[in-house]
């Protein structure tokens, strides 16, 4: 026979082993708010014993009110966490916007400027100031085409820059814009959907491919390498030599290669680096052109050294893989001056932005963030030996709790990665989506997800898990996350250009015929039996 206390007893079981129950915590998840209001309800429905009845209904009833109050606590942190993780991320694309338009306006030089700046972010007016920008580029005006135009002011920084860069420099300005094989007009349509005598279309959209047009030819290059190997150390020396004596462009290399290079000659003391990771950070308003050399590492670690926006990266294939490295480095002459010259291919790859909210944390400013990933974040047990249990909701409603080895939120970019390997989709990168997959789910029917961009998507260790979980981005800074953390994650408003050797759709399908092999089969014999 049950005994009707036990059945209320698991909350209290934890006590004895110092674990702080759900209850003490301040907080439940909601599974266990529901099983609780599950135990009670089951208590009711059992026949009463003499003598205790009225007693026992009282405190079934009292019961059944706080778990109705404790449900109510929960969904409220919980909506409150999503809101404030969607004002922060509001908040930061505000950011963004404002330093845009005040770029913009230092673009357009003169006292004026900060009227409009003014003016602007008042108004949203962005008229104003593309109107008076049309002199230096018609196509600003900003309908079709995305431009990026910049005055930046040189040697504000820490930046290991030569004594005659203390000037206004411009950065290389281009274009962007949508194209279809055989379309004469490149304009990108934004209407997707129009509605006409009662009748739904949606716009062609097919094989759009972005293409960059440069303005102003690039003048400063980043290269980027893959440490510890000699190949590409050599390679290295040869493409910084060309670029400068073929083209005479300005090259920024890291701290690490400036000394590999030194140490080789003297010859390369006009090779430029920086100082410290403060500097980093403002590197954008000064790269036109990001060269990598290595796998698809050395791309991840080029876009993770840009924050805010990236300027578009050439990757060169040293690597064994490389799904995002399209480009042989025998040819590196042909492809560079083909890029250099433009109009190049470019496919646009979306990032997630990723924040952690620390359920200790008093304040904003203790929680943790943003992590910008090309390819993914992951949730995973770590050293743990128990399953993991993470609770996930996609714009507040609950999607599912992950019970197994983790969880993996990829980009399209990513699909082809550590996504593909729990089992995900490949997914082509310009196709906008967040891929949920689980790791090595223990149910059946854990297939799994892929979700529109615009969702933004919520992970929590409920206080309930036997073990902490561990995040990691795209492989790397991984931190431990305690019952009750989240991870908040949506997509990045900086996307990574990366040129393509032909388009975005040959590129992905050569990188997924030569990289893995897909669907490699012998072709059956003409010859054996056949319908008659
Ligand atoms: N089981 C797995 O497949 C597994 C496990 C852990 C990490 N990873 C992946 O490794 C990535 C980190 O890469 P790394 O080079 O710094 O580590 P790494 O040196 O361990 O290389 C991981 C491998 O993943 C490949 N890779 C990376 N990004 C890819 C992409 N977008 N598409 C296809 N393959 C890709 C690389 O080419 C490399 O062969 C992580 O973001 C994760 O996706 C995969
Ligand atoms: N400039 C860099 N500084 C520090 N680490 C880097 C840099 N470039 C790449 N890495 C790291 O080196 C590791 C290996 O890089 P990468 O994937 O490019 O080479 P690979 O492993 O030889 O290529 P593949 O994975 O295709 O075999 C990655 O973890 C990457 O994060």
């Amino acid at each position: 026979m049950h005994n009707r206390h036990s059945q209320i007893s698991p909350s209290n079981s934890s006590r004895g082993n110092g674990i702080r129950s759900p209850a003490e915590n301040g907080c439940l998840d909601s599974t266990s708010v529901l099983s609780s209001e599950k135990s009670i309800e089951e208590l009711m429905q059992q026949p009463p014993l003499q003598g205790i009845e009225d007693n026992l209904v009282e405190f079934s009833e009292a019961l059944r009110t706080i778990a109705k109050a404790l449900r109510k606590v929960t969904e409220g942190k919980a909506s409150a966490q999503a809101e404030a993780a969607e004002w922060r991320r509001k908040f930061e694309l505000a950011t963004a916007h404002n330093l845009l338009l005040e770029r913009k306006v230092l673009s357009l030089g003169g006292q004026s400027s900060r009227s409009n700046v003014e003016r602007a972010k008042n108004s949203d007016d962005h008229a104003a100031i593309f109107n008076q920008n049309n002199d230096q580029c018609e196509l600003c005006s900003g309908e079709d085409d995305i431009c990026a135009h910049e005055v930046l002011r040189d040697g504000e920084t820490g930046l290991d820059s030569t004594p005659a860069s203390h000037k206004m420099t411009r950065k290389a300005s281009f274009k962007l814009s949508w194209y279809c094989k055989g379309e004469k007009s490149d304009r990108h349509t934004h209407d997707v959907v129009s509605f006409e005598k009662g009748n739904i279309t949606t716009a062609e959209r097919s094989s759009k491919q972005i293409s960059l047009k440069w303005e102003s030819p690039p003048q400063t290059v980043l290269m980027l390498t893959k440490p510890n190997s000699t190949s590409v150390k050599i390679l290295c020396s040869e493409i910084v030599r060309w670029l400068k004596e073929q083209k005479n462009l300005t090259i920024f290399v890291e701290p690490r290669v400036k000394s590999e290079l030194l140490s080789e000659s003297s010859y390369y003391s006009f090779v430029q680096t920086w100082l410290d990771d403060k500097d980093v950070q403002t590197l954008h308003t000064k790269i036109d052109l990001i060269v990598t050399l290595g796998g698809d590492g050395t791309v991840l670690w080029a876009a993770s050294m840009f924050k805010g926006p990236v300027p578009p990266i050439v990757p060169f294939s040293l690597g064994s893989l490389g799904f995002m490295t399209p480009f042989h480095s025998e040819h590196y002459g042909e492809y560079l001056t083909s890029i250099i010259h433009g109009p190049l291919s470019i496919t646009l790859r979306h990032r997630l932005q990723c924040h952690i909210i620390r359920y200790e944390a008093k304040s904003d400013d203790e929680n943790e963030g943003p992590m910008l990933v090309l390819n993914e974040v992951t949730i995973d047990r770590g050293i743990s030996s128990f399953l993991t249990n993470l609770e996930c909701y996609c714009d507040n409603s609950f999607v599912t709790c992950v019970q197994g080895d983790g969880l993996i939120l990829s980009t399209t970019s990513g699909s082809t990665a550590y996504s593909l390997a729990a089992g995900g989709s490949m997914v082509h990168p310009q196709v906008p989506g967040i891929l949920f997959t689980p790791i090595c789910p223990h149910s059946l029917s854990f297939r799994p997800l892929i979700l529109p961009e615009y969702v933004t998507l919520r992970v929590v260790v409920p206080f309930n898990s036997r073990s902490q979980a561990w995040v990691s981005f795209d492989g790397k800074d991984r931190k431990q996350l305690a019952p009750g953390d989240a991870v908040v994650c949506s997509m990045a408003p900086w996307p990574v250009p990366t040129a393509c050797q032909v388009d975005s759709t040959s590129d992905f399908l050569r990188s997924i015929h030569d990289g893995l092999h897909w669907n490699l089969r012998k072709s059956q014999a003409f010859d054996g039996p056949r319908d008659p």
